[in-house]
């Protein structure tokens, strides 16, 4: 393995239709084709590593030109190399000397960068073949810290607290291990409420949610608040109701609710607005939703606003209402001063977003530090295949909780994927195994083939104005 190097590298602009079904829509997203910038890195063995970054639809092409750049820099390079220090192949990821100033470490220099790590990080799992959450378990907490990237945050963390901390949680780790091999990592649907649904298919879905075990479910909100509070009703009306909960479901471990206004079923709803508001204007908007109960809003502001979040967050305190966000904070940085400013009651990581999984540890240890749960970003393409990976990483080693996380569930085009998440009947995530699963991205070829935009056959038969298959 020693000798392994990088030898090449192939990128795809891989594009869904959902736009068609009218999937992901939101307030502010109200068109989505969810797309995978793909990279596969090849190299002098059998061992190949997938990555990619996550867009929904035009400007995929600009992502994967920036992904040429930076995975020029890892050819040549031997892969025992990068993983024998893992930081410093972060470092060296965002500090090419020109492309720096592209970014540096936000846009969409960084969502190129987060394609590239983690598909070495991917590589990295497979070369032990090890599900890369067990790799980063297995991890002794030096190797763990020397994995992490804690350039401009050690204000907030130093690598010492990080190893102290880790530390502490390292002998009961294996008891979580098991625990979640066996109970499932709890997770949460966004997949009834989507801005573009009617209000039959809300109610339907909502329901067949209950019967798959699940009791958090999120609502898109922010374009209209009379429809919100009909459609949030609407849900709150079949959540709430005994009858339609499993006889199975109905003793809720009041642990996983505290403080998240669950209803008399145990069930718990939460709203995203992605970004809409002005801060005033979301505390007033937040204000009329209060009848819906929701546990948090999601995104009420521009995600780089930290002040703006601590605001809205105190203003809606009295109301018992908190704020999440993360799904755009571009870096560590961003986090940090969320974390500082005490702007969030939920941490939302996106493993696209941040540089790959050594920014991510970063962001969960202060998260972990600072007391915040993190329930991390998923949905669009490839992301729920990517975030189980980090929640068993933050409960195994980090935070060492799970009571009161959710891990997002969308339930759609996990069939593209070799490796694709499943969800338990208690409405948990199963933990990835397999020696080949690596990070859990491997796409099928035919299906990069068939939705590769614009050659791919599906968008060669849209430009000739036929209706191919969406699938
Ligand atoms: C455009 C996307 O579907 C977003 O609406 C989605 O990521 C969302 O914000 C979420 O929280 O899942
Ligand atoms: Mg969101």
């Amino acid at each position: 393995m020693s000798d392994v190097t990088i030898t090449s590298f192939s990128v795809h602009d891989v594009r869904y239709p959902t736009n068609v079904t009218g999937d992901g829509t939101d307030a502010m997203n109200k068109e989505c084709d969810y797309s995978a910038a793909y990279v596969v890195l090849e190299t002098s063995s059998d061992l190949k590593g997938q990555g990619m970054t996550f867009t929904i639809g035009r400007g995929n092409d600009i992502v994967c030109y920036a992904i040429n750049h930076v995975a020029n820099m890892v050819v040549g390079k031997k892969i025992e190399d990068f993983f024998a220090d893992m930081g410093k192949t972060y470092d060296y990821l965002v500090s090419d000397p020109q492309l720096r100033w592209t970014g540096s470490e936000k846009g969409v220099i960084h969502l190129a960068t987060a394609a590239v790590a983690n598909a070495i990080w991917d590589l990295y799992a497979k070369a032990r073949g090890k599900p890369l959450w067990k790799l980063i378990c297995d991890f002794s907490p030096e190797e763990f810290v020397k994995s992490v990237c804690f350039r401009y945050i050690t204000d907030a963390i130093t690598p010492e607290e990080a190893l102290a901390m880790l530390k502490e949680k390292e002998s009961s780790k294996k008891a979580r291990e098991e625990e979640v091999i066996k109970r499932g990592y709890p997770a949460y649907t966004t997949s009834v409420g989507w801005l573009g649904y009617s209000d039959e298919k809300i109610a339907r879905l909502t329901k067949e949610s209950l019967q798959q075990g699940f009791n958090h479910f999120k609502l898109k909100v922010g374009a209209d608040w009379e429809d919100d509070l009909r459609r949030g009703m609407l849900i709150r009306s079949i959540i709430d109701n005994p009858e339609n909960i499993r006889d199975d479901r109905k003793n809720v471990d009041p642990k996983t609710i505290e403080g998240k206004n669950a209803g008399p079923t145990g069930c718990v709803l939460m709203v995203d607005a992605n970004q809409v508001w002005d801060v005033s204007q979301a505390v007033e908007y937040m204000q009329k939703l209060k009848p819906l109960k929701p546990w948090f809003i999601e995104e009420p502001t521009a995600p780089d606003d930290a002040l703006g979040h601590a605001s809205i967050r105190k203003q809606l305190k009295p109301h018992g209402i908190g704020v999440a966000t993360g799904e755009h904070a571009h870096n560590r940085m961003t986090f940090k001063q969320l974390l500082q400013a005490e702007a969030i009651d939920v941490c939302q990581i996106d493993s696209c977003r941040l540089g790959g999984v050594s920014e991510v540890l970063a962001v969960l240890l202060m998260s972990a530090k600072f007391g915040i749960p993190v329930c991390p970003h998923a949905g669009g393409v490839g992301l729920c295949e990517y975030v189980i990976h980090l929640s068993l990483i933050d409960y195994i080693c980090v935070s060492g909780n799970m009571d009161r996380n959710v891990l997002e569930f969308v339930d759609h085009l996990h069939e593209n994927f070799l490796y694709p998440v499943s969800i338990n009947s208690e409405g948990r995530y199963n933990v990835p195994q397999g020696e080949k699963v690596g990070y859990s991205i491997e796409m099928y070829q035919k299906s990069i083939e068939k939705f590769t935009y614009p050659s791919g056959s599906y968008w060669v038969a849209i430009a000739n104005g036929e209706h191919p298959d969406t699938h």
